[in-house]
């Protein structure tokens, strides 16, 4: 298995370059040079397969040769044994339409930690077997920060900065990030938004020299190894609600900022999955949702909403997407990255937008919508519901309307954000990982956002 870049000016790399390399060097995203696919008989033996099993597998599929069985072994049962639930992902079943896909029983509390904890161990393993040091560099909206740093805190050859908008992350969010005094940790609040974050450290990463000097590497989904890591919950959930007597067709509702989650369904139907629906739902920053129902990609104002972590207007993943929308052709991809930088859209018609709204179906959730949705599950199955996965359940509401099944991804555990939740008067005990949080001291720097500044911390730093 070699990886390719979207715009079609890298020659094809290894599994662990790919990784290292984060965003390909012509400014694109890596990604698989064949997808491979899995036969009905293979999907019948991984039915039975526990998570970290079908990790192995899938994993696997990508990594070839270049890290022995056993290693990747080792690295995948590590990962997945910080989890606090026995099935890593679980699904709860609320009524014949709804299955909540629980992704949050890692050590952030996060979907996040499904990959991150892998990654992390990923990084330490190359550290080590190449003696080389890894700087990671990354943009958090609140979630990915967190568990970027909780999978590599404290490791040897490894320092992590993490960029996240001042003020516009949860309270949780931001403590889970700022209370960690490791010295391999730094943490910038920037005076911005995720976006200016997520900016900014594509702009350092597509400075190749400087991200060679300083051994910059990825942990956001631009990285192709989160991507791989969150296929395997996509395929695991299926098996379980087959465990559980649901026969037939199955969609998934997923709540929506970066693309990365849901396009990790995208690649895992393309990989062989029987997927219904791909249910895209975003909340009010919605620039996703309105491509999929218009062909038109635009960003509007920047909303704050009550799920912050999807307050996202430029999706990274959508290059990926982009790039088998037409038909893996790299220098339409280019032309289009290249028309989206100097006019801030792209658009979408004819048979291509049939394509799009045959992939996906989109839905936009309010503010008001997703406290509602929060109180009517838990009045309705006292099923408590973080303010992002609301989002989804709101989507597959309109599922189970027309007698569909759908699979919620629950992105993250309500006690993260409390402030949305305690707007509908309804109150929660906080996980005792999450409450001693609040009596530890912050280790964060203000900054304005600046490319040269942001560099210069990190030269210091690094
Ligand atoms: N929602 C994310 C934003 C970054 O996305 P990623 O999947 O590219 O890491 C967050 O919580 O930080």
């Amino acid at each position: 298995m070699k990886y390719i870049s979207t715009r079609g000016q890298v020659s094809p790399i290894g599994f662990i370059d790919a990784i290292l390399m984060g965003l390909a060097d012509d400014g694109g995203l890596l990604v698989p040079q064949h997808i491979p696919q899995v036969s009905e008989a293979t999907l019948q033996k991984w039915q039975e397969l526990s998570y970290p099993e079908l990790a192995l597998e899938i994993f696997s599929l990508y990594v070839n040769d270049e890290i022995p069985r056993a290693d990747l072994k080792k690295l995948v049962d590590d990962s997945y044994a910080t989890f606090r639930d026995e099935a890593v992902t679980p699904v709860r079943k609320l009524d014949d339409s709804r299955y909540i896909l629980e992704l949050f029983h890692g050590p952030t509390f996060a979907f996040k930690d499904v990959a991150l904890q892998f990654l992390g161990n990923l990084y330490s393993y190359v550290s080590a077997k190449t003696n080389s040091v890894i700087h990671i560099l990354g943009a958090t909206s609140g979630d990915t920060g967190a568990s970027a740093i909780e999978g590599v805190r404290g490791k040897e050859g490894i320092r992590i900065c993490i960029l996240h908008p001042h003020q516009k992350v949860s309270k949780v969010q931001e403590l889970q990030m700022t209370t960690i005094n490791d010295a391999n940790v730094l943490n910038l609040a920037v005076e911005g938004t995720f976006d200016d974050c997520q900016r900014i450290i594509k702009d350092l990463f597509a400075d190749v020299d400087f991200k060679v000097k300083y051994h910059l590497r990825a942990i956001n989904s631009i990285n192709i190894a989160r991507i791989l890591a969150q296929t395997v919950y996509y395929f695991y959930a299926y098996f379980q609600l087959a465990k559980q007597g649901h026969s037939g067709k199955v969609s998934f509702s997923v709540p929506t900022g970066n693309f990365g989650d849901i396009f990790a369904g995208y690649l895992a139907k393309k990989m062989g999955l029987s997927v219904d629906k791909l249910v895209l739902a975003t909340n009010e920053n919605n620039i996703l949702a309105r491509f999929v129902s218009e062909g038109v990609y635009e960003p509007g104002a920047f909303r704050g909403t009550h799920s912050p972590s999807m307050d996202i207007q430029v999706a990274s993943n959508f290059e990926r997407y982009l790039f088998y929308l037409y038909g893996e052709d790299p220098q339409t991809v280019t032309q289009l990255m290249a028309q989206f930088k100097a006019d801030s859209r792209i658009v979408v018609t004819g048979d291509a937008l049939k394509q799009v709204q045959a992939d996906f179906a989109a839905y936009s959730v309010g503010n008001e919508e997703c406290l509602d949705t929060i109180s009517e599950y838990y009045q309705k199955y006292g099923y408590l519901l973080d303010p992002h996965t609301a989002c989804g359940a709101a989507a597959s509401d309109k599922l189970a309307a027309e007698g569909e099944t759908a699979i919620v991804l629950s992105t993250a555990h309500p006690a993260k954000f409390d402030e949305a939740i305690r707007l509908r008067s309804i109150s929660q005990t906080y996980p005792e990982q999450i409450q001693q949080l609040f009596d530890k001291p912050q280790f964060v720097t203000v900054v304005g956002g600046t490319n040269e500044e942001i560099k210069n911390r990190l030269v210091s730093f690094f």
